[in-house]
């Protein structure tokens, strides 16, 4: 079969030039911002070309490169397959192998923005993609050409984040703005399967395809000094405060979606949709959502907690995407401090024991033990794996946990009840009792 490149596919965009440096090409990259971007193009012009930057792997890199930075987005809505191809990528570089071209792109005044995909654990100083970045930015202090950090993580406060790591190692961060931004797509990572629907559909090999779901959603605040693509014409919101539909999507969304990663792959479920489809599943995450998320968040104007959790769960409940639990179970240490522990803290402060909250922090602490409720060995995927499996009381790891857990008698106390339960009766034993 052909593959798909300009030759083997020509109705596809050419951007006039690069205006967009993005690091971290990996899944979500491609099916978010590259769409929002190449549409906010077709809409309203600009040269805001993206310059893809692979840190460390060649993975998608070699594919992308051998298909003139062509690839295609597969939107699976249950056994429904719509494909699009992209063409907004106009460069694609790999930082390990070529970190002065790297440098050179991001000082480069023609680029206004940096986006960043990199996952919670590359934020810190001392990263190899970090000291890039401030590398790229201490050459471009000398024109000063204005330019905007993006990160498009999924952490709380994203912006500030970045520029409270930026700011200290440069000397000055007048010519850079640091808007904070809410993503949402599910993107899972391809398979084989994701290249066979690729084949079927497009008729053409794409090696550096990608699915997704349909929706998509991108909040930004307007801090771009070198100005941006026309992203609200795409279907972005631009909002002078993203904190509330951050809080929504951390704890609503991704707090149930971890959830239903670590107590579905306790029980051996190996994709989210089969885990939300566990006996007694569903009604425990809409409880986990009303009782303990919902009291913790003021959702922007015009939404409930509630509403908005049902819509999340209906997302999940997508059975075309496959999206593996033990995916999204990687790198709990670093995701379960904004997705649950915040939630858990809240509702400490408020004199509660929110009783789902910590049913999942039982099952996370169960899985870094390793064994499925059936025995089967669980992999722990997570850069603190060590420490984790080491640590006999995990609430003491303060590099996780809020201050105070350790000593929360109430709390050790009720993790301990579901502990017990989770060991004896199993997941799908302990949500039945809950019904
Ligand atoms: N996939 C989704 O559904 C989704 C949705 C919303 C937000 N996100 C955000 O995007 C991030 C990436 O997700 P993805 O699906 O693209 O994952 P991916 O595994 O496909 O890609 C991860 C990218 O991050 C880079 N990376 C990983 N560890 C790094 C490190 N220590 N230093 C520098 N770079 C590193 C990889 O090289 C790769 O380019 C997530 O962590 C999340 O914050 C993902
Ligand atoms: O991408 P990760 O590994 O940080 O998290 C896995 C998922 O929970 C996450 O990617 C969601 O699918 C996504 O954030 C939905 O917008």
């Amino acid at each position: 079969m052909e593959r798909l490149n300009r030759s083997t596919f020509r109705d596809v965009i050419e951007p006039p030039g690069t205006g967009i440096a993005h690091l971290g090409l990996g899944a979500f990259h491609r099916a978010h911002e590259a769409v929002f971007t190449e549409d906010a193009i077709r809409k309203a012009g600009g040269d805001w070309g993206i310059a893809a930057v692979a840190p460390r792997s060649r993975a998608v890199l070699d594919p992308l490169l051998e298909q003139d930075r062509l690839y295609s987005v597969l939107t699976l809505d249950g056994e429904q397959v719509t494909p699009r191809v992209l063409g907004v990528h106009t460069q694609a570089l790999h930082a390990a192998s070529a970190p002065a071209a790297v440098e050179r792109l991001l000082a480069d005044p023609a680029v206004r923005i940096v986006t960043l995909t990199v996952t919670e654990k590359a934020y810190r100083a001392d990263s190899g993609i970090m000291r890039l970045l401030l590398a790229g930015l201490r050459a471009r202090a000398a024109t000063q050409a204005p330019i905007a950090l993006v990160s498009c993580d999924n952490l709380p406060s994203n912006g500030q984040r970045l520029r409270e790591l930026i700011t200290p190692e440069l000397d000055d961060v007048s010519f850079i703005g640091f808007p904070s931004t809410m993503v949402d797509r599910i993107v899972p990572a391809s398979t084989d399967a994701t290249y066979a629907t690729a084949r079927e559909v497009l008729g053409l090999e794409d090696r550096a395809c990608v699915a997704a779901e349909p929706f998509n959603a991108w909040v930004l605040e307007d801090d771009f000094p070198g100005g941006r693509p026309a992203w609200d014409q795409a279907g972005a919101v631009i909002t002078d405060d993203v904190a509330p539909w951050e809080g929504l999507k951390l704890r609503a969304l991704l707090g149930v979606h971890s959830a239903l990663a670590y107590l579905g792959a306790l029980a051996g479920a190996r994709t989210v949709d089969q885990a939300l489809a566990l006996p007694g599943m569903r009604s425990a995450m809409e409880r986990f959502i009303a009782t303990d998320i919902a009291p913790t968040l003021t959702p922007p104007d015009g939404v409930t907690v509630e509403q908005y959790g049902r819509s999340a769960l209906e997302r999940f409940a997508n059975a075309g995407l496959r999206h593996r639990t033990l995916q999204i179970a990687m790198d709990g240490s670093q995701k379960l401090p904004q997705r649950l522990l915040g939630t858990i803290a809240d509702r400490r402060a408020a004199g509660s024991v929110p009783v789902y909250a910590t049913l999942v922090l039982a099952a996370w602490m169960k899985f870094v033990r390793g064994a499925a409720d059936d025995g089967t060995p669980l992999p722990l995927d997570d850069p603190m794996a060590d420490r984790l499996r080491a640590t006999p009381s995990l609430l003491e790891l303060d590099a996780v946990f809020p201050p105070g857990f350790a000593d929360d008698a109430e709390l050790r106390a009720q993790l301990s009840a579901w502990s017990a339960d989770l060991d004896r009766h199993g997941v799908v034993g302990t949500l039945q009792a809950l019904r």
